[in-house]
Parts: C-alpha cells; structure tokens; sequence
C-alpha cells in the first residue's frame, strides 16, 4: 500500500496522529510524508501500522506505541504505567529556572519521579544541580535511570524507591519539586481511556485529589534548607485549597497560571 492510502485508513483517528505513526514506522519525519504519498510502503511495515492503529481507535495512548515523548525540546522514553510527559509540566520547570540562583552548587529533590523529564530537564539546565528523586513505581525508577542515561545526567540523578520523604530522611535542600498524584479519586471513572493506561498510582491523589499537598506541607519543613524553597504542580481548580494548605502551615506561597488561564503552579518558601 502507498503512504497516501494507508493514511486515509481508519478516519476515526486523528490525521496527526497517523502521520506521527507512520513517521515513526518509516523512520522518517512527520513533513517527509508529504513528499512521500506515492511511496510503496513495505508489506511488514504496513502491518505493523495497521495494527498499531487499531490500538489507537480503541483508546490506546500514541506516546506509548511510539515509546518515546517530547517534553522542554528534548525527547524522553516512555512506558505504559508511568505518566506520559504533559506540556503543563514544562511550566513548572520554566518556573524553577527562572527562580533558582544557577550560579551555585544546588541540590534538589522530586518526590515522584515518573519518566525522569523533570528532574533529567533539571540537571540538563542547571550544571551545578544534584538531584535526588524517587517514586513508589519501580517501573519509574527504571525508566528515569534510562532517560538519564540517555541525556547522560545519570551520575547527578539519585534515583530512590519510596514514599514521600522517606528515602531522604535527614536531608535537607535547596529545592524540593513534584507533579503529584492530583485527580480525586471519584473521577477516575470518568477519566478518557487513554489517560487511563498511565495508571491510578500516577494520577489519583485520594478521596479529595489534594492529599498528596496536604502529606507534603506537613514533613517539607524537614527537608528543605533555610533559604529552601518548592515547586509543585497543581490540579487546575487547586489553586486556592493548596495555597491554604500552605499557609495554614505558616509557608510564603505564590499561584501561577498556566497558558489556558488555569492554576498550575504552586512556589514556596518558608
Ligand atoms: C503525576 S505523576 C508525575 C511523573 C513525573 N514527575 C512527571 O511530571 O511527568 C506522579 C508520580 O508520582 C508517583 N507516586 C505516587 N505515589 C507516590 C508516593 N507516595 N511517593 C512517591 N511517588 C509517588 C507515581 O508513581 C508517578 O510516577
């Protein structure tokens, strides 16, 4: 079948996602197809685009058949079960580096590491920063030692299966980052198929949503240095609960918006 053929099939998906599909199949780029309509596409090769688009008619994430996902201009592998790397996320990093002094020996932790973009993003931008990061996800854990690898951090990035704070007991830092867990659970029914595949232990905060701040601001002040601060992704109506959370516990907190005009971000200090 020739390029143009195989990409009127099935018209239920998106033509962006089956040029992104077929691209990656042919290892050539998106724009290339255009200039390839006519090109007679080997049998094995239209084979494996046909059934990798029938998992996509039936709600399977794209990033995942790609095995791969772009996140702040550089490309991370990703995997069924840890969270596929969100444009809002870039913001919260945009925010860390517009915020931390760059100029001095830094040392940072993310609580729930998933496919490493943030804390790899980090250390890739900032040459004086060790990271520490864990997750409760072995599956994570693998996955950001390989994207480190892959970007060549590995030797800055501590990577830690646990809870919250409990790989770090004892330490203290510069800055502390998360996108937690943020979705009540109640939603989870409703979620989109898709969104599903990433797993309940990357998306579902708890009966509220908000929990996972609320376990945060009570052990932060433990872990972060005197001039410490944190930065965490929030849930687009959490602006306000989060903010209180953190006052509540006598922190200075500031909300950002993300580009949509919704709460993204949450920055704090003590
Ligand atoms: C929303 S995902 C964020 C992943 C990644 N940091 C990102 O922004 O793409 C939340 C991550 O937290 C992890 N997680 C869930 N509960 C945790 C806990 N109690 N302690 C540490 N990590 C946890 C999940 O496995 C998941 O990888």
């Amino acid at each position: 079948m020739k390029v143009l053929e195989l990409l009127n099939l099935h018209p239920k998906v998106s033509k962006r996602e089956k040029h992104l599909l077929l691209a990656h199949i042919l290892q050539v780029t998106p724009s290339d197809l255009y200039l390839m309509e006519d090109y007679e596409v080997p049998f094995n090769e239209v084979e494996r685009y046909i059934s990798m688009l029938s998992r996509l008619e039936e709600g399977y994430p794209l990033q995942y058949l790609l095995g791969e996902w772009e996140f702040y201009g550089r490309t991370f592998k990703v995997e069924e079960g840890v969270l596929i790397p969100r444009p809002e996320t870039e913001l919260l990093v945009e925010k860390i580096l517009t915020t931390v002094n760059k100029d001095r020996p830094l040392k940072g932790f993310e609580i729930g590491v998933g496919t490493g973009c943030i804390s790899v993003t980090l250390l890739l931008e900032i040459p004086s920063l060790v990271m520490y990061a864990d997750d409760v996800n072995p599956k994570a854990l693998q996955l950001a030692y390989q994207n480190a690898c892959m970007h060549q951090v590995q030797d800055r990035l501590y990577l830690m299966e646990g809870s919250l704070f409990e790989p770090v007991r004892g330490m203290r830092f510069h800055l502390v980052v998360s996108n937690p867990p943020y979705i009540p659970e109640g939603m989870w029914d409703s979620l989109p198929t898709t969104v599903k595949w990433e797993g309940k232990t990357s998306l579902i905060g708890g009966p509220k949503g908000y929990e996972f701040y609320e376990k945060i601001a009570s052990e932060i002040h433990h872990f972060l240095e005197e001039d410490g601060m944190f930065f965490l992704e929030i849930g687009h109506d959490q602006g306000s609960v989060v903010r209180d959370i953190f006052e509540e516990k006598g922190f200075r907190v500031e909300v950002f918006k993300d580009l949509a005009g919704q709460d993204r971000v949450v920055v704090g200090w003590m």
